[in-house]
């Protein structure tokens, strides 16, 4: 029986787009509405050949009596519109889970700070709910109000986590090094991502200044109770989809390599979409492409007596669209791998 219907705000965007791919197999979802800020009254697959005679309706324009109809919201907008889109919208029926940083960091100084633009209302952001989906799952089936985390922090943090909680490393000294693929940066173009200065190039941009360290930080505060600052830079590959993630990270002493993958596996014995892996030449973006496992790694280095943690996901899926129709499963009591139980690409 299909019971959820589904509004959608940022539909041609690539998060969007994504959303639309699973929700299509989802055998709980009723309806699929699209939103636009810019073509209303487009027929979807005219702009999007791929979706013919799968989604020919046109473009709606945002309103607010139209979205409180539906059972739940999806907002994969650029940061700064859902601050001001989403307050009225709360409360007043659907579930919203959104896919932008606008309701993630709990301190709103901190995010004007890092996305240098108006936070949401602070008693909006208060009431929103981290939807690291492994680690939250209880406080996203009671909320209303989702903030899916960004892309780099979902890598990270499902990697990291378990040894920062279980105190196998020191939380006070992690590198984090990361790389993604261009559809991390949406589908605007700019001159980061144009072709002929991406293609055959390998860049570090953000340095020291990306907004996902605010992230990271505090989701390492709010599941492992531990106050840090990390180091984080972020790179760009000349390839589409895929982040792999790096933390050196000094182990406590005493700790074995055995100990860190066992805190790995326990960790996520129930949570089907994280994978432990075991041998690193099967660890790699092409390995999680379009599907929406984080695959994760750890080797102790006994020369540095430093641990090397690899978290690596899909952006767009993991990372984006797949975790949160995984907290949409979670909000409605269902399975959460409905809809999302796919094979990765992998060529
Ligand atoms: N790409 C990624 O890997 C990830 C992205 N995110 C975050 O998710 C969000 C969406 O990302 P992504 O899909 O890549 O972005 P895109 O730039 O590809 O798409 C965003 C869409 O938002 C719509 N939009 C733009 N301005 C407005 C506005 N003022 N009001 C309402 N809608 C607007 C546009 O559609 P239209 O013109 O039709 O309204 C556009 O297609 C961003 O906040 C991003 O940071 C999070 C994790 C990963
Ligand atoms: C390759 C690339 O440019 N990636 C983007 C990821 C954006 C994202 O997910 O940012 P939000 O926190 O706004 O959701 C970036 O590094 O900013």
């Amino acid at each position: 029986m299909s019971e959820v219907k589904v509004g959608i705000i940022g539909a041609t965007g690539y998060g969007g787009l994504e959303l639309i791919r699973f929700l299509h197999n989802h055998s709980e979802v009723e309806s699929i509405e699209l939103f636009t800020s810019s073509d209303a009254g487009a027929i979807f697959s005219s702009k999007f050949g791929h979706l013919v005679a799968i989604q020919d309706q046109p473009l709606q324009e945002i309103e607010i009596d139209k979205l409180s109809k539906f059972d739940v919201v999806f907002t994969s907008t650029p940061s700064g519109v859902t601050s001001s889109l989403l307050p009225p919208l709360v409360g007043v029926g659907p579930k919203l889970i959104d896919l932008s940083g606008d309701y993630r960091l709990k301190d709103i100084r901190s995010y004007e700070k890092w996305y240098k633009k108006t936070a949401a209302p602070e008693h909006i952001v208060s009431e929103s709910v981290y939807g690291l989906t492994e680690w939250n799952a209880q406080r996203i089936k009671e909320s209303n109000l989702i903030a899916n985390p960004g892309c780099y922090p979902t890598a990270v943090l499902l990697s990291i986590l378990p040894l920062i909680k279980d105190r196998l490393i020191d939380s006070q000294n992690l590198i984090i090094d990361a790389k993604s693929g261009v559809s991390g940066a949406g589908n605007k173009p700019s001159q980061l991502t144009h072709f002929s200065e991406m293609n055959e190039n390998f860049s570090i941009y953000k340095i020291n200044e990306h907004q996902h360290i605010p992230e990271i930080e505090q989701a390492i505060e709010m599941f492992a109770d531990v106050q840090t600052t990390i180091s984080f830079n972020t790179h760009l590959v000349p390839m589409t989809r895929g982040i792999l993630a790096t933390t050196y990270a000094p182990i406590l002493s005493g700790v074995t390599n055995k100990q860190l993958n066992d805190c790995l596996i326990e960790s996520y014995k129930n949570h089907p979409f994280v994978r432990v892996v075991q041998d690193v030449s099967s660890l790699g973006t092409n390995r999680v492409k379009g599907s929406n496992y984080c695959d994760i790694f750890v080797k102790l280095d006994d020369r540095t007596n430093r641990a090397t943690i690899v978290g690596v996901i899909d952006n767009l899926v993991k990372g984006a669209a797949g975790q949160a129709i995984q907290n949409m499963n979670v909000q409605f009591n269902l399975p959460e791998t409905l809809g999302l139980d796919v094979i990765p690409l992998f060529i």
